[in-house]
């Protein structure tokens, strides 16, 4: 069964650049209204004049925000539903792998994801006159393996994959009627790659490097669209919660089981 997206209301961090803009995009493509959440206004002010142009003012709000702002992500899912009365779809995103200031990466990779899931439960529970919906939280290829140049980024992608596993379960067990899914995507072309730094926990030893560049040579690199269509199935095969959604160049699209 396929959930039909024209006249819902989804809500995705992180949406101004990168993954998170390709997520927010084929969510419209498919006829939904979309928020637009991001601590980059800049982007987020551009990106919002240009889908007005495709989709249509009413289509996308953007809202600036600090995910791992309590009082920002929360006053953002508030708005959220006041301007489209209902919130069928959220997308944790925004993510970050600054591995000098880790607790900022847990507090965006982590944190932010575990408030997002929960904010998203209470719009959407049925029992709180929701309409039920889906959570897709966005974790990477290393929530399921050891990225061993960012340790820190790989203990969020990890926490972020047992969280939302573990309410998945809790969510079929009480009814909410909310489905909460993980996307693990491989290497992706995009900003966050570039803005990588030297881990100076670490020596930054050429072993490391060489290290990085292996596994980016068995993933494989992707482009945003490729990961779209992953997280567009996710949204909408209704039968899929707690699925891992495994994307990378290398073995392409197909859903991690755990032993
Ligand atoms: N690029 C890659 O190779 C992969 C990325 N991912 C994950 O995908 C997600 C998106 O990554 P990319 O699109 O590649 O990154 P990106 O850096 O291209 O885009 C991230 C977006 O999030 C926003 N953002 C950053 N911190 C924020 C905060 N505190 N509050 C609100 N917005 C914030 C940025 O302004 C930007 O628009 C991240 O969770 C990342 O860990 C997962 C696997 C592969
Ligand atoms: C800060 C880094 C920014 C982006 C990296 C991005 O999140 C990414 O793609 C990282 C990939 C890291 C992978 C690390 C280890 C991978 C190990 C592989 O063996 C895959 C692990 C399990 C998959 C098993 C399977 O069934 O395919």
């Amino acid at each position: 069964m396929a959930l039909t997206l024209s006249g819902k209301a989804a809500l995705v961090t992180g949406a101004a650049q990168g993954l998170g803009r390709g997520f927010a995009e084929i969510l419209l493509q498919h006829g939904a209204k979309v928020a637009l959440l991001d601590v980059n206004e800049t982007a987020g002010s551009e990106l919002k004049a240009r889908f007005d142009e495709q989709y249509g003012a009413d289509s996308t709000l953007f809202l600036p925000c600090d995910v791992s702002s309590e009082e920002q992500l929360t006053d953002a899912f508030a708005k959220t539903f006041e301007r489209f009365g209902r919130l069928d779809i959220v997308c944790n995103n925004a993510g970050i792998g600054n591995e000098n200031d880790w607790e900022k990466t847990v507090a965006i990779n982590l944190n932010a994801v575990i408030r997002g899931t929960y904010l998203a439960l209470q719009y959407m529970r049925k029992e709180n006159r929701g309409h039920g919906g889906v959570i897709v939280n966005v974790a990477s290829m290393a929530g399921l393996g050891p990225m061993l140049t960012n340790p820190v980024y790989t203990g969020t992608k990890h926490g972020v994959v047992g969280f939302s596993r573990a309410l998945a379960d809790a969510s079929q067990v009480c009814n909410y009627g909310v489905r909460i899914n993980i996307l693990c995507p491989g290497f992706v072309n995009t900003d966050l790659l570039q803005s990588l730094t030297p881990n100076v926990h670490l020596e930054d030893s050429d072993k490391l490097k060489e290290e990085y560049k292996n596994l980016i040579g068995v993933l494989g690199m992707m482009e945003v669209q490729e990961v779209a269509a992953g997280f567009l199935e996710l949204v909408r095969d209704e039968s899929r919660n707690g699925a891992v959604l495994k994307v990378n160049k290398r073995s392409g699209t197909s859903f991690h089981t755990f032993s």
